[in-house]
């Protein structure tokens, strides 16, 4: 009965349980994106080195500017070559952005307001000198951790890691993900369909979340709704020295839902089947000697929602990201009135927009059946529903769990 069904969270919490973090390897900054920090990375200089404009102007004391103030202009400090000398009272050197700001010298005056005539600088009426200096350090300092084990490494993190003076990384060894398909009905795309047959499609969207989540994909195909063409694929996925195998479809109740009975035959030791979500009720979780095994239910929404909500902070979390027990969901309003909600945690496909107050709200779509692909990519985000949820106005506030 659906009281008795796994809930999510602890589905969840069963499927990182066992995920601690692969080996570590290293990979050269272009090399790097989307890969994870495997250890605290020290910036192995300070930035700026030390005190430098943040303008191009003229590098003077800032005592010395009275209105009227003419001063000797008496060098040059440009990013890469300093002016060496200290600054003296009643002195200027012109300065560029990023260059080394003179001892001495503790304010810029933009050239927009100077005025500079026989060696010397002016300073223009109502004009005044700003700070306008970045101190050593300001970015980060020798010796600092400025980036976490376990950060994944996008646009922000590789340019940091990048200034902090780090050409080869630390991180994660990538998760290889094993994908099977089974189905007697399935043929791959391009291929020409019998009349009872349908396309696999269901690999594509997953394997795209795990390249998202930064596995290596092994996509080994289709195989028969049969025990031993089952098996084979099973083996080829162990050959593949998989991390994790995602299998599609076949683990439900059917007399030709023969995965489990493949898997627990290859020698799966079986964690959980069936949890209370909808849709992805007759999820499959196990073990296979090290490899974390994931049935996904075939239906191709199913199929999709359970990688993104096991498959990818499985993936996260054998990287070492701590982010995989957070929570990435958002409150939104209801956009339509939704009905009570029976025994299993449902992520309705929805479309999201904003309302004249500049709120969030989510709409679910008319159809919610999970064999709905055209629905799930007109939505935005999937409206969480927990389980035995009351009926709700519309207006009301709900959660939701952006797709995009
Ligand atoms: N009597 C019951 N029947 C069903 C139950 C149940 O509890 N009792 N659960 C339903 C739920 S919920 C789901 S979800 C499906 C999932 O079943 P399976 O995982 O066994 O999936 P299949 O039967 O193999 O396929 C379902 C559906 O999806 C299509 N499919 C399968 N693989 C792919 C693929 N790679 N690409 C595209 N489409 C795929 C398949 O042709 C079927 O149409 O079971 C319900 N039944
Ligand atoms: O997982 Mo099934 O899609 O709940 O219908």
């Amino acid at each position: 009965m659906a009281d008795q069904l796994l809930s999510v969270d602890d589905a969840l919490a069963r499927v990182l349980s066992g995920a601690a973090r692969l080996g570590a390897e290293t990979a050269p900054l272009a090399q790097a994106r989307g890969r994870t920090l495997a250890n605290d990375l020290v910036a192995r200089r300070t930035q700026p080195p030390v005190a430098v404009s943040a303008m191009d102007g003229y590098a003077l004391r800032g005592a010395d500017l009275s209105p009227g103030a003419r001063l000797k202009l008496v060098g040059e400090s440009a990013a890469g070559h300093g002016y060496d000398a200290p600054l003296q009272p009643g002195e200027a050197i012109r300065i560029f952005t990023g260059a080394p700001v003179p001892e001495g010298a503790d304010a810029i005056l933009l050239q927009e307001d100077a005025l500079v005539a026989d060696g010397a600088v002016g300073v223009k009426e109502g004009a005044t000198a700003g700070r306008h200096i970045r101190a050593a350090g300001l970015d980060f300092s020798e010796g600092a951790v400025a980036l976490a084990a376990g950060t994944r490494l996008g646009v922000a993190e590789l340019a940091l890691a990048a200034a902090m003076n780090h050409a080869v990384l630390p991180v994660a060894r990538r998760p290889r993900v094993a994908i099977i398909a089974s189905g007697d009905e399935l043929v791959p795309p391009g291929a020409e369909p019998g009349p009872a047959q349908i396309i696999a499609c269901n690999s594509y969207g997953v394997a795209a979340i795990a390249e998202e989540a930064g596995a290596e994909i092994v996509d080994l195909g289709i195989f028969r709704d049969d025990l031993a063409d089952l098996e084979r694929g099973i083996g080829l996925a162990r050959e593949a020295r998989a991390d994790v195998l995602v299998t599609l479809g076949g683990a439900s109740v059917g007399d030709r839902d023969l995965l489990r009975p493949a898997l627990e035959r290859q020698g799966m030791t079986l964690d959980f089947w069936k949890i209370a979500m909808r849709p992805g009720k007759p999820l499959i979780s196990g073990r296979l000697g090290a490899a974390h095994i994931l049935g996904l239910p075939g239906n191709p929404v199913a199929s999709i929602v359970c990688a993104l909500l096991f498959l990818k902070p499985l993936l996260r979390a054998l990287q070492g990201d701590p982010r995989a027990a957070a929570d990435e969901t958002e409150g939104a309003l209801a956009g339509a009135a939704l009905p009570a909600n029976k025994g299993r945690r449902d992520y309705m496909r929805a479309r999201l927009a904003t309302d004249a107050d500049g709120r969030l709200v989510a709409t679910p779509q008319p159809l919610q059946d999970s064999s709905l692909l055209t629905e799930l990519a007109q939505s935005q985000a999937l409206l969480i529903r927990e389980a035995g949820a009351p009926p709700a106005p519309a207006g009301a506030p709900c959660r939701i769990l952006r797709l995009r």
